[in-house]
């Protein structure tokens, strides 16, 4: 068979010069290694066209670069040669090179009190920039956890109070009585509103070692109190709502409280938190957000 010369239109100039600031593929599909795991991941990978008469960019050469995800644990150093080869294979043409990658880690984790576990999703995003030598890896991750509102508390132990006062201010107090009393939906009339919330951590990494997204969400559910639970028995809920009694929070609260496990990390040189709370009380949801040397994209 004839060797056939195909035309290759990304060579050819345009008419006229406008660089571009991002050119690359959105979605791909691709297997990395993170913590120990093969994730499936949506990649988006591109560069810039700074060769304003260049017609286009070398879609494949970024394509074939990313297989050096698949074996080697994902890193910020795996990230900067990737990208350092992406702009490789772009001389004269970029200087700036780009990597997200999206998907869901599964963390083991184990109940309160009983033997039992399973497993959690973590939604996150790794996101890398290369620019001479500025290089910047950044993790986001979002996280659930419970919050039952302090203010609501506050006003269920006043019903409370009142109920108790109404049931026994003409009658002695008799120790069996107020403990059925306690036991009883009469007694304890009110309940305060809780909700399932979310944190949204956004971290820029200073190190370019291995991503830190298993010790990053252990920190934040730590500094929370009451992250959302796998697998529950009666013992475990019942070890949940003493839990959450004594973990009362505001969004605010929660905000604050991340900031400062944050803030003690040294791999983090800056960082945005947001938290939603998705409100029982209200169709709306109560959020605060806070950041830390991070100016947001
Ligand atoms: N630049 C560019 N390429 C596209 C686009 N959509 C599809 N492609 C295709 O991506 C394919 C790969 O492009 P290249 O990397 O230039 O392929 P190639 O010329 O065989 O590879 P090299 O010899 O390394 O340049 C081509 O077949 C393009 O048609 C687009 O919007 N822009």
């Amino acid at each position: 068979m004839n060797a056939i010369s195909l035309p290759d239109i990304a060579v050819q100039t345009q008419s006229g010069s406008l660089p571009l600031d991002w050119v690359g593929m959105c979605g791909i599909a691709l297997p990395v290694r993170l913590d120990g795991q093969r994730i499936r991941v949506s990649a988006d990978a591109g560069v810039s066209l700074d060769d304003g008469q260049a017609r286009g960019i070398h879609m494949s050469r970024l394509y074939l670069a990313l297989e050096m995800l698949e074996e080697e644990e994902l890193s910020g150093d795996l990230m900067r040669r990737l990208l350092v080869r992406f702009l490789d294979s772009h001389r004269a043409l970029s200087s700036r090179a780009s990597l997200t990658l999206r998907g869901e880690a599964l963390l083991g984790r184990a109940a309160l009190v009983s033997p039992l576990k399973g497993w959690k999703a973590y939604p996150f995003e790794v996101h890398a920039s290369l620019e001479g030598e500025r290089f910047h890896v950044e993790l986001r991750l979002e996280l659930d956890y419970s919050s039952t509102c302090p203010c609501s508390a506050a006003l269920a132990r006043q019903l409370i109070q009142q109920r108790f006062d109404d049931d026994f201010r003409d009658r002695p107090l008799d120790h069996e009585r107020i403990l059925a009393w306690l036991g009883s939906q009469q007694g304890i009339v009110a309940t305060p509103h809780s909700q399932r919330s979310r944190a949204h951590l956004r971290v820029r990494l200073e190190q370019v070692g291995t991503i830190p997204l298993r010790s990053l969400a252990d920190l934040a559910e730590q500094a929370l109190g009451t992250p959302v639970q796998t697998a529950v028995k009666r013992v475990d809920e019942q070890a949940f709502a003493l839990a959450n009694g004594q973990n009362l929070m505001f969004c605010e609260d929660a905000a604050r409280r991340l900031a400062g496990a944050l803030r003690q990390r040294s791999d983090v040189h800056g960082f945005g938190v947001r938290v939603v709370h998705a409100e029982s009380l209200h169709a709306h949801d109560a959020v605060a957000e806070y950041r830390w040397n991070y100016s947001a994209e």
